[in-house]
């Protein structure tokens, strides 16, 4: 068993990032820039939204943090939305999910700029993506992308199985799997709640990609000998034991499943840093017109 390393690679991409913002701006170019609109302070949103600037900070990359009340209106939030559209000096721009139930997270995403959409979550982006075109990839996968590519792992003829069909992970992770490029490539089963016999299916899984959000939802008796296991799940649990009360679960059993595998991404320290590093890659990409002139 290996693990896929997610703070060594981030803090690989992370340097790569900083040297070539440092190019960037020793030859006078414009600092890019990614923004955050975050609304309301609920649940770990914050957090992340927090380490999305600090990361942004260490790179030398400008960042902007634009709050909102949870008692925002949509209009309130889709005119914030334009505002950053039409700032050339700002590339990037994430509005943090999950939004307050009143304001309809479709329309925000579909208000954001395709060209600076850098979570790739608006539908040209989404449609780009599954066409095989330029286009900014959702974030989660393609940090999952890029440790399967800097670990060389095969996956040509493999049999992914994808547990999850969320618009921001399940969904672009299934698609990008069976792309005719490396990663990719491989005979993909995408699955969800109504999925019957998923065990079975999990078991015939080469490569198992777990994005349900239920915690330790994937045992030992569900993984294949030598299976590549990425678990995507990042969900609070109480534990009395930890000064915080609660300990941070991924959606895979990992203590008895780790052992069976070939490659396993670990709980915190795996997929969700390489999430934060796309977010950062593709506000670069917009800096320098790489995905839209
Ligand atoms: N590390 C990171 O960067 C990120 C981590 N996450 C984490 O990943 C997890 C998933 O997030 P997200 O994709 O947004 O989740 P959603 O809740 O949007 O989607 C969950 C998906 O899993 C399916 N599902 C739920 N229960 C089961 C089950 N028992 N068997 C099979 N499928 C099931 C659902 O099926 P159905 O469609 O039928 O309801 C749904 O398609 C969460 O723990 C989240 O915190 C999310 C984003 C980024
Ligand atoms: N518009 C939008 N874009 C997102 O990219 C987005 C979002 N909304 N909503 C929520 C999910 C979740 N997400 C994570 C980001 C970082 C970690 C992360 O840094 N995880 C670390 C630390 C975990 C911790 O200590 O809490 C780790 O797994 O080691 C996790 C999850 C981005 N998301």
């Amino acid at each position: 068993m290996q693990l896929l390393d997610g703070k060594v690679l981030s803090q690989q991409i992370k340097q790569e990032l900083a040297a070539e913002v440092a190019e960037i701006k020793s030859q006078g170019g414009k600092t890019p820039h990614l923004v955050a609109i975050l609304v309301g302070t609920a649940g770990r949103s914050e957090t992340y939204v927090a380490s999305k600037m600090k990361s942004c900070e260490e790179i030398g990359m400008a960042s902007t943090l634009i709050r909102f009340d949870d008692t925002v209106s949509e209009a309130e939030l889709i005119d914030a939305v334009q505002a950053v559209n039409a700032n050339p000096d700002m590339d990037g721009l994430i509005v943090q999910l999950p939004l307050p139930a009143h304001i309809s997270a479709d329309k925000v995403m579909e208000t954001i700029d395709p060209a600076k959409d850098v979570d790739g979550f608006h539908p040209i982006n989404i449609g780009r993506m599954a066409k095989g075109l330029p286009a900014y990839i959702s974030a989660t996968p393609q940090g999952i992308l890029e440790m399967l590519q800097r670990y060389q792992i095969e996956t040509a003829g493999k049999h992914c199985v994808v547990v999850g069909r969320s618009q921001i992970v399940g969904l672009p992770m299934s698609i990008l799997m069976q792309r005719n490029t490396y990663p990719g490539n491989c005979t993909v089963t995408m699955t969800h709640s109504r999925t019957q016999n998923l065990p079975e299916i999990c078991r015939s899984a080469d490569i198992l990609i777990a994005a349900l959000g239920r915690p330790e939802f994937i045992t030992a008796d569900m993984v294949k000998e030598g299976a590549v296991v990425i678990d995507v799940g990042l969900e609070r649990v109480p534990d009395p034991s930890k000064k915080s009360g609660f300990a941070l679960k991924g959606d895979v059993k990992f203590d008895e499943v780790a052992p069976k595998t070939s490659f396993i991404t670990p709980v915190p320290g795996g997929v969700g840093l390489m999430t934060i590093c796309s977010l950062m890659q593709n506000t670069l990409k917009s800096a320098r017109k790489e995905v839209y002139h």
